[in-house]
Formats: structure tokens, sequence, C-alpha cells
């Protein structure tokens, strides 16, 4: 099947199935136009997808061979060069073709920046928006584009999902007073435990939307992302959050952004790489 505005790219190394008979599709978003200090996001798909070749398919936590689930990998969204917005627009018509071929298809982004989401989001219209990030991204514009990636769960919010937020560790006043009034939760990434999630997400609504914009990881792990910063979260504090999300609520979508980076085999790529075979092999995990 061909999608308007995608095309070919690097393909994972183990079987695919067609988009209209996945339970997983793979959509890289090759778009960094607003990112405000580290270029290269626009690498995260293609690196992502490199990296993923030095993994094992068989997730042993799991007893879970990913190559025999049912994947596939539509390619690339063709970005509209520095318009965040046209961009995501081209991102929701994409996963939107995609829900009419196949309704039970769980889209996955690869960024790409942040703004990205927004895209899949309004495609997907989830009940909630749980999100790993260093940043609140609640800004009402940034650099003159309310589009930019630092805005985009403020967007999101705006559409009526609920939101939950884990490994802030930067925002503005504006934006914490922004998330008090309209009473977004998040937890600083130096309170952040396993509890802290669990409690904030059991009452969400159904089905959940998941970013993580990879900045939440500590640096150690990320260093090649568009706004790095310190005191980060550990990979397998993460994992253990997603483990518990895809057994305890639907899932609508699922997202790995901000993945920057100039050279094949990047750390940064490295940890986005294993996340994902940990979402995809969690799921496969669940029980039907
Ligand atoms: N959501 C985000 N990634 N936010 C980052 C926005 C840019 C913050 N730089 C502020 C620099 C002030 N000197
Ligand atoms: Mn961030
Ligand atoms: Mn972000």
């Amino acid at each position: 099947m061909d999608f308007l505005y995608t095309y070919e790219t690097l393909k994972l190394e183990f079987p695919l199935v067609g988009p209209e008979e996945a339970k997983f599709v793979i959509l890289g978003v090759p778009f960094d136009g607003t990112t405000s200090f580290k270029p290269g996001a626009r690498f995260g798909p293609t690196l992502i997808r490199h990296a993923t070749l030095n993994l094992e398919s068989y997730i042993l936590d799991y007893d879970v061979d990913i190559a025999e689930l049912p994947i596939a990998d539509i390619g690339d969204v063709a970005v509209v060069a520095g318009d965040p917005r046209k961009t995501a627009d081209r991102v929701r018509e994409t996963v939107e073709e995609l829900k009419r071929v196949n309704p039970g298809a769980i889209p996955i982004l690869l960024g790409g920046e942040h703004s990205q989401t927004l895209g899949a989001v309004e495609a997907l219209k989830p009940a909630s928006y749980v999100v790993f990030d260093a940043h609140l991204d609640l800004r009402e514009s940034y650099e003159d584009n309310p589009y930019n990636h630092a805005c985009v769960a403020r967007r999101i919010g705006e559409l009526g999902v609920r939101e939950a937020m884990f490994g802030i560790r930067s925002g503005t006043r504006e934006e914490v007073e922004y998330a008090e009034r309209e009473g977004i939760a998040w937890v600083h990434a130096r309170d952040y435990d396993f509890d802290a999630f669990v409690e904030l997400v059991k009452p969400l609504p159904e089905p959940v939307y998941l970013s993580v914009d990879i900045d939440a990881f500590d640096l150690s792990l990320v260093p090649s992302t568009g706004t790095p910063e310190a005191g980060g979260l550990k990979f397998w504090d993460v994992v253990e959050a997603v483990e518990w999300l895809v057994e305890n609520k639907r899932i609508a979508g699922f997202d790995i952004m901000e993945v920057a980076g100039s050279g094949l085999g990047d750390v940064t790529a490295l940890t986005a790489a294993k996340l994902l075979f940990h979402f995809i092999g969690a799921m496969g995990k669940r029980r039907p």
C-alpha cells in the first residue's frame, strides 16, 4: 500500500508485514525545523532503525521474539521544511489513512522533534496523553511559533486530552502556573518512582497515547537530543512504567521523539532502539 506522504527507508531486519495486517506500524518523521539548541533530530528515524540492527529481536525479559510479531514499517513522512504545522498535518493524514485500512493498528512514530506528536494525537484522538520528557512543553508559543516543539503538550491539552508527565526538570513559571490551572499532573525527575507513575496514570481514561521525548532519560544515555538536560531518568525505570502501562491500559499510539545524532551507532539512537524493542515486546507479551 502506498501512502500519500511517505517514502521507503532503511527497514528493520526481520520479516515485516504490510500495514493492512500489522499490529504495530512504524512511521518515521525526520523533522527538526523548530529545534532550538542541538540540531539533528531529522536523522532520528534512520539512526533508530539502524541501531535496531545491533539488537536481538528476542526480548529475554519477556520470552518474546518481536520478529514473530506483525510489524510494518511504512517509511518516513515527507516533511514540509521548516513548517511544523504542515508536517504534523501530513503525520495526521498518514495516521488517519492507516487507521482507515487497519483500525486495529498501533502507530509507532520515530522522531524527529516532539512537535510532530501533535499530528498523531489529532488522528488517534486518545483520551489521555502520558509523556516522559525533561520539559513541560506547555509554552503558548516559542520562537514565534505555537507549533514549536516546546508547545506540543499545550496544543494536545487544548484538544481535551488528559495529560500526565514524568521526568520533568525544565519549564517556565508560566508553564508551571498553566499546568496548575489546567490540572495537568507532572512529576519532577528527582521525585520520580514507579509508585508515583502508577498513582497518576491509573485513574486516566483510555485509550492512552504514550510519548517518550528521549531527553527524559539521563544525559548519559541520550547525549544527542534537541534540548539536552542533566538529571534525567534511568532506562529501566521508564521500561518498568511502559510495561505497567501496556499491561493495564489500552494503547492508542506510541512514539520516541527528539532522537538526534550525526553518526551511525550513536548512543542516543541505541537507547531509543532498545526502548522501541521493549515496548513492542511488552505489547507482544500482553494477554490478547
Ligand atoms: N520543550 C523544550 N524543549 N523546551 C526548550 C525550549 C528552549 C529553552 N531554552 C531556553 C534558553 C534560555 N536561555
Ligand atoms: Mn524534552
Ligand atoms: Mn518534548
